[in-house]
């Protein structure tokens, strides 16, 4: 499958105080991939995530979304790219005053415009995507499981039919039998919706359930975004130590004997 970058880093630079996070750091996501960034703690992965949502403004550098040069776009429109995003953070907590049902529906009724009954009743549509029962949206998220509340939060990430999904480390906090459901969950929508996925993450059962292709994080840049199988053989002492673990290896072994 040939597909264009639907996202462009360029030369870009983060610093804070002494600490050069990116340096000249290079990237591309391409159309309809779910790219894995990977890194060691303090790497700079959640910097580069929040750069591009705009979130985090770059000492220097470009970045483009859709060919547009998000860092010099008039207000109104960086909010259409915006419109575009759907986002997960790690701690991207729900609101706790609010029902589930609610939570999901309030994008929409803040940023599209929605009456209550047309967002609630989208609402329902988001829960069966993510394989909730419709009664789950009446009840308060303090009731729900770890694992259906990141579902309810990916509901609510998927509310405005984003484009490109961004996820800061969805599986974290999980047991490994919730985290491998989301994944599974992922990757279907992913291909059902035609989605780009951005994510950071730290789970190697997660990068081999949904990867498409690795960026990983090290020395203040890019150091290689390929196919997991040619990242897991580059030559690198933090990428083999990673990859090539006793998890790693076992992963690995798992996905040759499956094939
Ligand atoms: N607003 C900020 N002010 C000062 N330093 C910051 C700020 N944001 C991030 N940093 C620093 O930049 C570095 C990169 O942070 P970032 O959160 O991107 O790392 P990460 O790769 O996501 O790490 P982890 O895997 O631990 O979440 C860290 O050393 C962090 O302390």
């Amino acid at each position: 499958m040939v597909t264009q970058p639907i996202i462009k880093v360029r030369g870009l630079n983060n610093r804070f105080g002494d600490l050069q996070v990116h340096e000249k750091l290079e990237l591309d996501v391409m159309q309809g991939e779910v790219l894995c960034v990977v890194g060691g703690s303090g790497s700079g992965k959640s910097v580069l995530m929040r750069s591009i949502l705009g979130l985090h403004r770059p000492d220097s550098g470009r970045i483009e979304v859709l060919d547009k040069d998000v860092l010099n776009l008039p207000d109104n429109e960086r909010q259409l790219i915006e419109r575009k995003f759907g986002v997960l953070f790690q701690k991207g907590a729900l609101f706790s005053s609010l029902s589930v049902r609610e939570n999901i529906a309030l994008p929409m009724r803040e940023h599209a415009g929605l009456s209550k009954q047309e967002a609630d009743e989208l609402a329902s549509m988001k829960l069966a995507l993510v394989g909730l029962d419709d009664s789950v949206g009446e009840q308060s998220p303090q009731q729900l499981s770890g694992g259906m509340i990141k579902r309810v939060a990916l509901a609510r990430a998927l509310a405005l039919d984003p484009e490109i999904l961004f996820l800061d480390e969805p599986t974290a906090g999980l047991d490994p039998i919730g985290a491998g459901a989301f994944d599974h969950l992922l990757k279907t929508l992913q291909q059902a919706l035609g989605l780009t996925v951005f994510l950071v993450t730290h789970d190697l059962d997660t990068i081999f359930t949904v990867s498409d292709r690795v960026a990983v994080l090290a020395q203040k840049k890019v150091l290689v975004a390929d196919r997991l199988e040619r990242v897991a053989a580059y030559d690198d002492e933090w990428i083999q130590s990673y990859f090539h673990g006793p998890r790693g290896r076992a992963l690995i072994q798992t996905k040759n004997e499956g094939q």
